[in-house]
C-alpha cells in the first residue's frame, strides 16, 4: 500500500479562548511522537486531521488529497484513544467487528479478519470477553486490533497506552511498530513518556505552550545536542512522569 504523508499547511484553529496554527508535514510511512506540556494542542492537531474538528483556515493534505472538508469516517485514517473507546456491552470480536462494519453485519471472511487481528495482538482465547473482563493492556490490544483492520494508511494514536507499566507499554509498542512496518503506516503518536518515543519514534514534533514549534529527527532530539527546550521538557517529564526522586545524598 502507498502509505500518504499528511501536511497541515498553515492551519488555523480556535476554540473559545485558545487559537492555534499548525504548519507540520509527516512523513509518509513513519512514526512522528507528538510530544509537549499539557494544554499545548497536541490532541487538537490529531482531531483536526481525523476531521473531528475543521480548520479555520488553511488545509489538511493526505497523501496530494484535501481532506479538510471530509467527514471523519471518509478520511483514510484510524485513531485509537486514552480511553479506548470499547463499547462494554459488545464482545472483543465484535468490538473489533465494527472497525469493519458499524452495523456488524459481517461475512464468514470478515469474521475471519477479526479473528485473524485478534490472533495477531495476542488475544487468541479471548474473542468472545467483554471488555470489563479483559486487563487494561488487553483492551488496548482490541483497540489496536480495530484500527489494524480497518486497514486506513494514516494511524493516529492519542496516548492510548497511559494507563499501562513499562512491560505492557513495550508489548504495545512493539506490535504498533510491526504493523507499521507491515502496512507503510504513517503514524502520530502523542505521548507524554520519552522513553516510548525514543523506542518508536523516527521523528519528533515538539509542540510548545504559545504556539511555538519544534521538529526534527527523534535520534537528533535525544542525543546530547538536541534542542534545550525539547530537552529541558523531558528533563522535566522524567522526574514528573517515570523517576522516582533519588535517594538523599548521604553527608
Ligand atoms: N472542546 C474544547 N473547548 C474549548 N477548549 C478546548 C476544547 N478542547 C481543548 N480545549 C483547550 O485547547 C487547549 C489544547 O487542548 P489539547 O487537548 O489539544 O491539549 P493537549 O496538548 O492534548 O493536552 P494534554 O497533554 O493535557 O492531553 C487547552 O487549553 C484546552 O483547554
Amino acid at each position: 500500500m502507498n502509505a500518504p504523508g499528511i501536511t497541515l499547511d498553515q492551519v488555523g484553529f480556535a476554540y473559545r479562548d485558545t487559537s492555534f496554527l499548525f504548519d507540520h508535514r509527516f512523513p509518509t510511512g513513519k512514526v512522528t511522537a507528538v510530544m509537549g506540556p499539557s494544554g499545548a494542542g497536541k490532541t487538537t492537531l490529531l482531531h483536526l486531521i481525523a476531521g473531528f474538528e475543521r480548520p479555520r483556515s488553511g488545509r489538511v493534505l493526505i497523501g496530494d488529497t484535501d481532506v479538510s472538508a471530509m467527514p471523519p469516517d471518509r478520511r483514510p485514517v484510524s485513531m485509537v484513544f486514552q480511553e479506548n473507546n470499547l463499547f462494554a456491552h459488545l464482545s472483543v470480536a465484535q468490538n473489533v467487528g465494527l472497525g469493519l462494519d458499524p452495523g456488524l453485519r459481517l461475512s464468514t471472511q470478515q469474521r475471519t479478519a477479526v479473528s485473524a487481528a485478534l490472533d495477531r495482538v495476542g488475544l487468541a482465547g479471548k474473542k468472545q470477553r467483554l471488555p470489563r473482563e479483559l486487563s487494561g493492556g488487553e483492551r488496548s490490544r482490541v483497540a489496536l486490533a480495530r484500527a489494524a483492520l480497518r486497514d486506513r494508511p494514516v494511524l493516529l494514536l492519542d496516548e492510548p497506552f497511559a494507563a499501562l507499566g513499562p512491560a505492557l507499554r513495550q508489548d504495545m509498542l512493539t506490535i504498533i511498530d510491526a504493523q507499521r512496518r507491515e502496512r507503510n503506516l504513517t503514524v502520530l503518536f502523542v505521548t507524554h513518556q520519552p522513553e516510548d518515543a525514543e523506542a518508536i519514534a523516527d521523528t519528533v514534533l515538539f509542540l510548545e505552550q504559545k504556539g511555538n514549534s519544534l521538529s526534527g529527527n527523534a535520534g537528533d532530539f535525544f542525543g546530547p545536542l538536541g534542542p534545550p527546550a525539547f530537552k529541558a521538557y523531558i528533563g522535566m517529564a522524567h522526574q514528573k512522569l517515570n523517576r522516582p526522586a533519588p535517594p538523599p545524598k548521604p553527608t
